[in-house]
């Protein structure tokens, strides 16, 4: 599977361009949409689910090198699209009293699964998988946030999709949830083309092989993470500062970000070569190549550009 964007735009009616010619290839497996609040992330996840069209533009989803008509036309043949697709929104509302089992039951049934033998098999497997089990007859009112985020998944994994999106899926969790809804996804992306939409930059380094930076409707990077995080090796330099003097370190230097570590600032700057004789070389990691690209660091988007891969 695979899925093929190409020149989607949208602007609402209030005049907001929410996405301005978006290009982009996403293969089997995890793909990360990183980018800001506002960023026009739901907006394009909202647009590949078929819940909104487009203004301009074009989506396909189909086997890569398949004949044009075993591929289906995302905007137009919407019930194909949702026959294969599993979305889990920003938010999404539950009935507090029923159980996970007797709702997962329920959607089971809409979704086609008539024969009850089979369906309790379907729907047992799903919530072993995602470790919902042994809570099964719990009120979904009683979960915790990271419960309520599986049993989501366990929605969306109903019909077996070849589509999956997740829109934002851990913000608010804690980080031993955190890690284990990142591992249920992992084991989804083996099978499935599956976008994760997020401004949580760890969530796409440990997780997606590739992914893309949206900023302003616009996607500024599309690279591998590890490919883009090489192409930035020798460029990145730390130094630790008092909170005084950063203001001239950053009219001096190009800033990539500031972080406090164990109460004293950190600052890493990009430069082609050793900035400064109080700097010392530092390994970047993906959140210098997501801060360099949305500071707009010329070099650094530059470089990344060239480890880009259409595939
Ligand atoms: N229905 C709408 N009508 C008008 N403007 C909208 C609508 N939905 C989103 N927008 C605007 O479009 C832009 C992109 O929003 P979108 O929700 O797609 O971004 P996002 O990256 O998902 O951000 P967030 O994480 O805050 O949801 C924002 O400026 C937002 O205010």
């Amino acid at each position: 599977m695979h899925l093929a964007i190409r020149g989607v735009s949208k602007t609402y009616a209030n005049g907001v361009r929410a996405l301005r010619d978006i290009n982009l290839d996403i293969p089997r497996g995890m793909y990360g949409l990183l980018g800001p609040n506002g960023a026009g992330k739901s907006t394009l996840m909202r647009t590949i689910a078929t819940l909104q069209e487009p203004d301009t533009g074009s989506i396909t989803l189909g086997e890569p090198g398949s004949a044009p008509d075993g591929s289906i036309d995302v905007v137009r043949e919407k019930d194909r699209v949702r026959r294969t697709l599993g979305y889990l929104p920003q938010e999404f509302g539950v009935y507090p009293s029923v159980s996970a089992e007797r709702l997962l039951d329920h959607f089971a049934v809409l979704e086609g699964f008539t024969d009850r033998a089979a369906r309790r098999r379907v729907v047992e497997a799903l919530l072993r998988q995602t470790n919902l089990w042994d809570v099964r007859r719990e009120r979904l009112g009683g979960y915790s946030g990271g419960m309520r985020q599986r049993f989501g998944i366990a929605v969306a994994l109903l019909g077996g999709p070849s589509l999956i999106i997740v829109d934002e899926p851990t913000a608010g969790l804690d980080p031993a949830e955190r890690v284990r809804f990142l591992n249920l996804l992992s084991e989804i992306g083996e099978q499935a083309v599956v976008i994760l939409s997020t401004h949580i930059v760890e969530d796409v380094a440990e997780l997606c092989s590739r992914m893309a930076i949206i900023d302003r409707g616009e996607i500024h990077l599309e690279a591998e993470p590890l490919a883009a995080i090489a192409a930035l090796r020798g460029r990145v330099w730390r130094r630790v500062v008092s909170r005084a003097e950063l203001p001239d370190i950053e009219r001096r230097h190009r800033v990539i970000c500031t972080k406090l570590q164990s109460g004293r600032t950190l600052v890493h700057v990009y430069d082609e070569s050793l900035p400064g004789p109080d700097f010392e070389a530092t390994e970047p990691d993906l959140e210098d190549v997501y801060f360099s690209v949305m500071g707009g660091h010329q070099g650094a988007r530059a470089e990344a550009a060239a480890s880009r891969v259409i595939s």
